[in-house]
């Protein structure tokens, strides 16, 4: 089997008394779709969260490409190839989804933040940004600000985003949340193809989408994961059934 791309070891994080991530180890191999499924509360953002670096965990292990991240902040892992999509959008609402794409283009190309303003028209910025829009399905909508598009297309703009960063693993989190059944099926869709691009660890509520995708499952439940398989093993598994899955299996 191939190496994995990521590595969680034994990963734990406290909120006081409540332990969120108890113990968690997984593994994402190439051209693998992982979702991570779970009751509310399960703890699935909090270990995205520490996975991206926007949370530290108290202990543990995370190696991505076969180096220690854990010390690393969230700006170094993205530049490592790590790119993630929250729940809670980061995008900037009042600019357009082109300049959303273009900042993304220009950080991986290591420029400046503070020279944006010059270089909105510089080519070596829209033309890769613009491929990004079209591969999702927004390059009509590049010059709408962000605040004005629909949930489903920001979704597909941080998606762009991610993309922009050429990335060697995704970090989604909930990326249908909120979308009617078309835009969930394009999504799935979408979805399905990136992941000869790069690997993807998914949080997921929408069983037909993960059901549809998923090469691995890893059921998520207080914190511990307490089932990782195939779809079939982790839809005919008894203890699955009873803790999550329910009539949807
Ligand atoms: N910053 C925080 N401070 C205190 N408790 C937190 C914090 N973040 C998360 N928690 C708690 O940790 C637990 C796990 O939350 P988390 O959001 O990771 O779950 P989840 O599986 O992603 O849930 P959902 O499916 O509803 O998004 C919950 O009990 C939550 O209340």
């Amino acid at each position: 089997m191939s190496e994995p791309i990521l590595e969680i070891r034994d990963l734990r994080k406290s909120f006081d008394a409540l332990k969120a991530t108890d113990g968690v180890s997984l593994d994402l191999r190439p051209g693998q779709i992982h979702a991570l499924i779970g009751p509310n509360g399960a703890g699935k953002s909090t270990l995205i969260h520490q996975i991206a670096g926007t949370l530290k965990a108290d202990s543990g292990a995370i190696r991505f490409l076969g180096q220690d991240i854990g010390g690393l902040d969230t700006a170094a892992r993205a530049r490592l190839g790590l790119a993630r999509s929250f729940q809670i959008s980061s995008l900037a609402q009042e600019f357009s989804a082109l300049r959303n794409v273009m900042l993304a283009v220009q950080a991986k190309a290591g420029n400046s933040f503070r020279f944006f303003r010059q270089v909105t028209s510089d080519k070596s910025l829209t033309e890769p940004a613009m491929a990004m829009l079209e591969r999702v399905g927004l390059a009509g909508r590049a010059h709408v600000p962000a605040a004005e598009l629909s949930h489903g297309e920001r979704r597909q703009l941080e998606i762009a985003i991610a993309l922009a960063l050429s990335p060697k693993a995704f970090l989604f989190d909930e990326p249908m949340a909120g979308m009617g059944p078309e835009s969930s099926k394009k999504l799935t869709t979408f979805l399905d193809g990136l992941r000869h691009e790069a690997p993807m660890l998914l949080v997921e509520h929408d069983m037909d989408a993960v059901f549809a995708l998923a090469d691995r499952i890893s059921v998520l439940v207080y914190g511990r994961i307490i089932a990782s398989g195939t779809v079939d093993e982790i839809r005919s598994d008894s203890e699955v059934r009873r803790a999550y899955l329910g009539e949807a299996a």
